[in-house]
């Protein structure tokens, strides 16, 4: 399968291309895209992962097969991503306003602020889909430049949505194995033929698929169809497929959207296991519970501005956060 194709086959990637002014979020809101592909697995049958791979019930071999190579430039503790003065308009709104920080490799960063803020904006100019009107920001000691969403995923970014975005009448598997399809190296004959190394790819990303659903801990469920998985099964799911495409940095956007609080505790676990496999996580959430427990670092913002940037506890103390927040309970929509 051509890895420039412009099909959904890149879903760990951005929805990219967009041009500031354009409402990035508006070209597929829906919960589901379309089923394309092959079916690869007869998802009539039940079948539990350890069961096909009795070696995926050691957590050991799991989270060595869900820990890649991948190939860094930035050593462990320094910075990944680098925004310098990054400034955001749209017309005459300043939505980001020179806007300085950075997400070291191998953290959890936690990206916080009261509605409109300017996270989606900030997200959006740190991966590429908007070009700052001003400033500058460096991914993997490389500048970013505005990029299309294949070549985000490539890049080593990849996302989950505030609303789910799977491959409904895919089972879990497959859409796992999709998320792998957007690293892999096979040309479109290779493909077609099903020559060795397409054969190679194919078996790979199924034993990398079956891990990480046993990684995010869906393995029972890999092969039932996407859309008749759990809510909270669906987003962990999600995680699943973005991992799958290896990414140097995960960007998690409102993952707890709808969680109870026992499903938030497991998610703060799994999201503890990723950053434990050497992931780095840019973390995007309205609960201020999740965001203190689960997060190294808080950048707050404001009206676009950087207004607080620290640990967790000095980010609960700052007096402007406060302020930003004044009012708003705990839990509540930020
Ligand atoms: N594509 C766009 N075109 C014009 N204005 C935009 C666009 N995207 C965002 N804005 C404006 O920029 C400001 C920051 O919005 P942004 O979505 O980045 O905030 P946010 O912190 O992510 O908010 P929320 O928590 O509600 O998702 C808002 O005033 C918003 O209306």
């Amino acid at each position: 399968m051509s890895r420039d194709s412009e099909s959904p086959h890149d879903p760990g990637g951005i929805e990219a291309g967009a041009e500031v002014g354009e409402e990035y979020r508006s070209s597929s809101e829906d919960a589901f895209d379309q089923p394309v592909g092959p079916m690869i697995v007869d998802d009539a049958v039940e079948v539990d992962v350890t069961d096909v791979a009795p070696e995926l019930a050691n957590p050991e071999v799991v989270a060595e097969i869900v820990a890649p190579t991948r190939e860094i430039e930035t050593e462990v503790g320094e910075p990944l991503v680098k925004l310098e003065g990054v400034t955001v308009k749209f017309g005459g709104l300043t939505a980001l306003d020179s806007v300085t920080f950075t997400i070291r490799r191998g953290e959890i960063l936690g990206l916080i602020g009261p509605n409109g803020a300017g996270k989606t904006t900030c997200f959006n100019a740190m991966t590429g889909v908007y070009r700052p009107t001003s400033g500058t920001v460096t991914f993997d000691g490389q500048v970013m430049a505005k990029l299309k969403r294949n070549q985000i995923t490539r890049l080593g970014i990849a996302r989950t949505f505030q609303n789910v975005r799977l491959f409904g009448e895919m089972t879990a598997l497959e859409n796992v194995v999709v998320g792998t399809d957007a690293r892999h190296r096979t040309s479109v004959p290779g493909a077609t033929f099903r020559l060795p190394r397409h054969r190679h790819e194919e078996r790979d990303a199924i034993d990398r698929g079956l891990a990480l659903l046993e990684f995010v801990g869906i393995g029972a469920r890999a092969t039932e169809k996407a859309r008749n998985l759990s809510y909270g099964d669906q987003r962990r799911l999600e995680i699943a497929r973005a991992l799958a495409t290896e990414p140097k940095l995960l960007c998690l956007d409102e993952p707890a959207a709808g969680f109870n609080p026992a499903e938030k505790v497991a998610l703060m676990d799994l999201i503890r296991k990723i950053r434990a496999d050497g992931y780095t996580v840019l973390l995007i959430e309205h609960d201020m519970r999740l965001v203190m427990g689960v997060t190294d670092r808080i950048v707050v913002l404001e009206f676009g501005k950087k207004i607080a940037e620290g640990l967790p506890a000095e980010i609960r103390d700052n007096p402007a956060v406060v302020a930003a927040y004044l009012g708003v309970p705990d839990d509540a929509t930020a």
